[in-house]
C-alpha cells in the first residue's frame, strides 16, 4: 500500500517509532476492554490457565482474540506460539494457519503411524510441536471429537508427554461474552439471541418482515448486500457496476502454483485448476476483479504499518494512476488495465491511498508452497456471499434470505448487522430458522444455563 503524502514526513528512527506505537496501541486497545474482555486477559496472561471463551456474533471475540494474541507476542517467544483456526478464511483473519496444518495432521488420510513419520520428516513441523507453550483455535466449534483425538495422540507421542491434550481435562476456564459491541438495541439483540437458539416469537417474526423496506442512506450510499449463494453475489455485483457510468476495467489476478507448467515436476496430485480452486475458497482476493471509477470497494488486507486500513475497510475507488498521469473521471480507452493503480478514499483515512498488489499464499500441511494469488486488496462492496461476510461488521446491510440453504445462515447473516435502521431483509421465512440442540446442551452446560 503506498499512501499519497500531502505532508512532509520523516522515516528516521522508522523501527523504534513502530515498536513504541505497537506497546502504545497495545495500551489503547487494553483500555477499551470490557470487564469479561479484560478476564479473558487475565486467565491467560497472568493466571496461565487454558479457557474457552465464547459469544455471540458483534461480543468482539476477534477483538480480544487479536489483543491476546499481540499481548502473547509480547511476552513470549514467537515460535512457541501457535496461532490457528479451523479454516483458512478464520486463519486469516488472525493472522495464524489451519490447525491441521500446524499440527502436520493435514486432511486426516494417512495412519496415526504415517502421520509421526511426516512429522519427523518435515524438521519445521516437528521443532513447531517440540518447541509449542500455547495453542489458540479459532472457529474451534468446526472442529470434531475425532480430529481433536487425534491432534491429542500425535502431540502427546511427538512431545514424548503422557499429559492428555482432551478437551475436557484440559480446559480450565470457561468465558462467555455477553456485552454486545456491534449492536445497541436491546429488542434487536434479544431477537438474535433468539434466532441463534432457532426461536424466533410472532411478534420477532411480524419485525423482521417489516424490515423487508426501502431504505435511502445518507450520501446516496448503497447497502452491501449478503446471499447464500456466489451467483447471487456475482449478478449483483456486476449490475451495480453496470449502473455507474464510465469503464469499468478488469484486473486479473497472477496466479501461481506447483501444478502449473512442468506437470512431470508435480508430485502433488493436485491439477492448477484444482489448486486454484482451493485458493478461491480460502480468499476474498478475486481471480477476476472488476472495478471503475465510483465503485465502492472494501480493503481486504491488514496493513501492517497503518492500523486504520485493515481488513473490511469501506472506500470508493476516486480515480486511477498510470505512470505519472491521474485520470479522476474518464480513462482513455488505449489505458490497459495493467498499467493502471487505483486511488481510493477510504471512509476512515483522510488522504487517499495508492492500492498495491498483495501476495496470498497456501502451504500443504507438510509446508510446502502450494499455491499463490498476486492481486489488488479490493472486493466490490455490493454483494457477498454469508459464509465470506462471518466476522465482519456491515453497518448498511441487505439480506436476501432466498436461496439459505443451511438454518446458521441465518443468524450469521442478521448479526452483521450494526443497526436494524439500516437493515433491509428480504424474503425471509420462519422455517429456516433452526439450531442445534446438542450445542444448546453443551452451551448451558458450561455456562450455567445462560440460554
Ligand atoms: N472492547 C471493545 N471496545 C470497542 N469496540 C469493540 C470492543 N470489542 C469489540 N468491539 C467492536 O465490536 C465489533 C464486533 O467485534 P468482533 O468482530 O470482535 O465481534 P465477534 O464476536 O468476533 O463477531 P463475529 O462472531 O460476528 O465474528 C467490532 O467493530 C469491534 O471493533
Amino acid at each position: 500500500m503506498n499512501k499519497r503524502k500531502y505532508e512532509n514526513s520523516s522515516n528516521s528512527s522508522k523501527k523504534i517509532k513502530i515498536k513504541t506505537k505497537e506497546i502504545e496501541d497495545l495500551e489503547t486497545i487494553e483500555k477499551t476492554l470490557s470487564k469479561e474482555q479484560k478476564e479473558i486477559i487475565d486467565i491467560v496472561i497472568n493466571q496461565k490457565k487454558s479457557l474457552f471463551f465464547t459469544g455471540p456474533g458483534g461480543c468482539g471475540k476477534s477483538y480480544t482474540l487479536n489483543f491476546l494474541i499481540k499481548k502473547l507476542y509480547s511476552v513470549y517467544e514467537k515460535h512457541t506460539i501457535g496461532v490457528t483456526a479451523s479454516t483458512a478464511l478464520a486463519a486469516l483473519n488472525i493472522g495464524g494457519g489451519t490447525l491441521h496444518g500446524f499440527t502436520g495432521i493435514g486432511i486426516m488420510d494417512k495412519s496415526f503411524d504415517d502421520t509421526i513419520t511426516s512429522i519427523m520428516d518435515k524438521t519445521f513441523i516437528y521443532n513447531r510441536l517440540m518447541g509449542l507453550k500455547i495453542l489458540i483455535i479459532d472457529e474451534i466449534s468446526m472442529i470434531n471429537a475425532e480430529t481433536f483425538d487425534f491432534i491429542d495422540e500425535i502431540t502427546r507421542f511427538i512431545r514424548s508427554n503422557d499429559k492428555p491434550f482432551v478437551w475436557n481435562l484440559i480446559v480450565e476456564e470457561y468465558v462467555y461474552l455477553k456485552r454486545m459491541f456491534r449492536q445497541q438495541n436491546e429488542y434487536f439483540i434479544n431477537g438474535l439471541n433468539n434466532l441463534r437458539l432457532g426461536k424466533i416469537d410472532k411478534d420477532f417474526l411480524k419485525y423482521v418482515k417489516n424490515l423487508d423496506r426501502e431504505i435511502t442512506y445518507e450520501d446516496g450510499c448503497e447497502p452491501t448486500k449478503l446471499f447464500s449463494t456466489n451467483k447471487e453475489v456475482n449478478i449483483c455485483n456486476m449490475n451495480k457496476l453496470n449502473d455507474i457510468k464510465g469503464k469499468t476495467f478488469m484486473f486479473k489476478a497472477q496466479d501461481w502454483s506447483v501444478a502449473q507448467g512442468n506437470k512431470s515436476n508435480n508430485n502433488y496430485k493436485r491439477s492448477h485448476k484444482d489448486l486454484i480452486d482451493w485458493l478461491d475458497k480460502s480468499t476474498l482476493a478475486e481471480e477476476n476483479l472488476y472495478l471503475k471509477i465510483g465503485a465502492d470497494v472494501l480493503y481486504l488486507w491488514n496493513d501492517k504499518d497503518d492500523n486504520r486500513l485493515v481488513n473490511g475497510t469501506e472506500g470508493k475507488i476516486v480515480g486511477f494512476r498510470s505512470g505519472k498521469t491521474v485520470f479522476r473521471e474518464g480513462v482513455p480507452d488505449k489505458v490497459l488495465s495493467h498499467s493502471l493503480i487505483p486511488i481510493v478514499k477510504f471512509k476512515n483515512i483522510e488522504e487517499e491511498v495508492e492500492v498495491k498488489q498483495e501476495i496470498w499464499q497456501k502451504k500443504n500441511n507438510e509446508g510446502v508452497l502450494m499455491v499463490t494469488r498476486k492481486q489488488l486488496p479490493l472486493k466490490l462492496k455490493y454483494g457477498i456471499s454469508i459464509h465470506k461476510s462471518q466476522g465482519m461488521t456491515i453497518p448498511m446491510l441487505e439480506i436476501d434470505c432466498k436461496k439459505v440453504w443451511q438454518s446458521e445462515q441465518i443468524y450469521v447473516a442478521f448479526s452483521r448487522s450494526v443497526d436494524p435502521k439500516n437493515l433491509r431483509v428480504k424474503n425471509f421465512r420462519a422455517e429456516k430458522v433452526k439450531a442445534n440442540e446438542k450445542v444448546i446442551k453443551f452451551m448451558n452446560e458450561k455456562f450455567k444455563n445462560i440460554f
